[in-house]
């Protein structure tokens, strides 16, 4: 099982200027967050401040009853250990192959034998669909591929914490379909608490157990898939919808003039749009946190928008899950078959 990630009044600054500030939230364990937030709001700033790559100025990060700031560099290089990170590149060397790729946590951070370090390394490339890529070069492969051997690679030393700094980057609406599974169904096989972030949308309406939105220096909201999903908030509603109409502007945050005109001319953002349902894993199990529909919702009072959760199995609708679930042999071993 994964483990919980508290943070408490983080804030990080470069310079003197701040990033973000006074940020608290708690990932649970064993469940998959999402952090949203627009272009150049400090996400990748977090997910490198989580994992020790940064300090912040102020403001805890408690792990298993440790507060990773306060660590020394040693004690600091063994929790993270617990760490699998995706970069948003894949961030592997250029000049090895997948396999060595792979291999390199396992060869630097622990003592297996070359035949340990293989079985480990076969086990992790099926998990992803990439058996049969081991000689590739990274040039020599696509970029979902290369991804996948950047999640094998963060998978190798089994995390109980995986962070995901945008993996659906420069993907087609198809590979993130296909990754977004690969996520769900690698949560549930690992337990691991994962913390996504991502531009996308529909990822984060159908992924996720929780969000969170990073915007103007702060932490707007993090809590229940459901509670952001029918979220009156305008920055968390404007953000959710894929809006021009609202707080957030093209380069930053619109000033009273610009809102004062949209309200002015009658503008309104739409209503919000159905919550959809959480994409289940592909083995028809259920989620390891998967709470029933509209819970959240009915226990804090919340309406959500019409035409919620139509399209979950219990209803009887057609969802996207149900045409990988029906592709013949999909497990991990689709991804191997779209993509070469
Ligand atoms: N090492 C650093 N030194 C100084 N400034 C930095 C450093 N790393 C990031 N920044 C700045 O911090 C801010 C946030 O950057 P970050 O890449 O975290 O944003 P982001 O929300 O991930 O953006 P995007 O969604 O476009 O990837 C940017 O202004 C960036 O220039």
């Amino acid at each position: 099982m994964g483990v919980e990630v508290a943070v408490q009044g983080l804030t990080k600054s470069f310079g003197g200027q701040p990033v973000w500030s006074d940020v608290t939230l708690t990932l649970p364990a064993g469940e998959i967050s999402v952090l949203l937030g627009p272009s150049g709001t400090g996400k990748s700033v977090f997910l490198k401040t989580l994992v020790g790559l940064l300090r912040p100025d102020r403001g805890s990060i408690w792990i298993e009853g440790k507060d990773l700031p306060r660590l020394s560099e040693r004690a600091l290089y063994e929790v993270r250990k617990l760490f699998g990170v995706l970069f948003q590149d894949g961030a592997l060397f250029g000049s090895m192959n997948i396999y060595d790729n792979v291999a390199f946590p396992l060869r630097e951070h622990t003592r297996k034998s070359e035949s340990q370090v293989r079985r480990v390394v076969a086990e992790k490339l099926e998990m992803v669909g990439l058996t049969g890529a081991e000689k590739k070069l990274p040039g020599e492969i696509s970029g979902g591929m290369r991804k996948r051997a950047g999640l094998a690679r963060a998978l190798v030393l089994d995390p109980q914490i995986i962070l995901f700094d945008e993996p659906d980057s420069g993907l087609d609406p198809v590979r993130t379909a296909y990754l977004n599974q690969l996520i769900i169904d690698l949560n549930q096989q690992t337990g691991a608490t994962f913390l996504i972030v991502t531009h996308d949308i529909n990822t984060a309406r159908t992924v996720p157990d929780n969000i969170g939105l990073i915007y103007h220096g702060r932490l707007a909201m993090f809590g229940p898939r459901e509670m952001l999903l029918s979220s009156t908030e305008p920055v968390v509603r404007q953000f959710l919808n894929a809006q021009r109409i609202g707080p957030i502007g093209m380069a930053e945050e619109k000033d009273a003039d610009e809102l004062r005109a949209e309200a002015d001319a009658g503008v309104e953002l739409p209503p919000l749009p159905p919550i959809p349902p959480q994409l289940p894993p592909s083995n028809g199990q259920p989620r390891p946190a998967e709470r029933p529909p509209g819970q959240w919702c009915r226990e804090n009072g919340v309406t959500p928008p019409p035409g919620s959760f139509d399209g979950h199995p219990d209803h009887g609708a057609h969802t996207d899950h149900d045409s990988f679930a029906e592709e013949p042999g999909w497990a991990h071993s689709g991804w191997s078959e779209v993509e070469r």
